[in-house]
């Protein structure tokens, strides 16, 4: 038996989706997560491979960088998409998505450095809320054409789980309404009540990130 150990901090973060393949995929791993400020994470960070988390180790092969991990499981139990073209739409839209987060990470760097309120506010309007605007419209395009409710083909793959654990992470912190985008619930509550899903996602640890 192949021995897997994810290695990440005690968030959803950017190893949730991994994460999720593993449940949906129902092979047994070692889901490592350390608390912030850990101690032992000064000296993991001078042995995995970039200096970062998340890390997988396959049989003590180790793999960073979270995209990679995630299309390595998902490739390997089924969840990338059943054709080179699906794989490829998978792909664009965790992409795309990147995209959107990049526009946030510009609030959150505000706000940690303190920035007075009317500057995170000219962020907000300026930047992540077209981001998101055109993020949604994109999403609610794609959704809107899916005769299975999933983002690409007729399953589950990889860009459903980024995209609802992403919605799950902006609701949290008040950008994303349900009542306002009954598409993008409707995948968030598909992707959540997965038979396979479901009762990783009510026992989970909860975090705001
Ligand atoms: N592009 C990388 C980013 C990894 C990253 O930023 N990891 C953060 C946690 S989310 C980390 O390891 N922070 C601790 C550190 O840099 O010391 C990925 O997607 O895996």
């Amino acid at each position: 038996m192949v021995n897997y150990k994810l290695t990440y901090f005690e968030v959803r973060g950017l190893a949730e989706p991994t994460r999720q393949v593993f449940h949906l995929a129902g092979v047994e791993f070692e889901d490592v997560r350390l608390p912030q400020g850990d101690k032992k994470w000064e000296d993991l960070k001078t042995k995995v491979p970039f200096g970062q988390l998340p890390v997988l180790s396959v049989d003590g092969f180790e793999i960073p960088q979270s995209a990679a991990i995630l299309r390595y499981v998902s490739r390997k139990f089924g969840f990338a998409g059943k054709t080179p073209e699906e794989e490829a739409w998978a792909d664009a839209i965790v992409d795309q998505f990147k995209d959107f987060v990049a526009s946030f990470r510009q609030v959150i760097i505000a706000v940690r450095e303190n920035k007075p309120a009317e500057e995170i506010e000219r962020i907000k309007k300026e930047i992540s809320d077209p981001a998101k605007e055109s993020y949604f419209k994109i999403l609610n395009g794609i959704l809107a054409k899916s005769k299975s409710g999933f983002l690409v083909g007729d399953s589950v793959t990889f860009a459903d789980l980024v995209v609802a654990d992403n919605l799950v992470t902006l609701e949290k912190n008040g950008a994303f309404n349900r009542s306002e985008q009954p598409k993008l619930t409707a995948l968030l509550e598909k992707v959540h009540n997965l038979p396979k899903l479901r009762n990783y996602i009510a026992s989970r640890p909860d975090t705001q990130f």
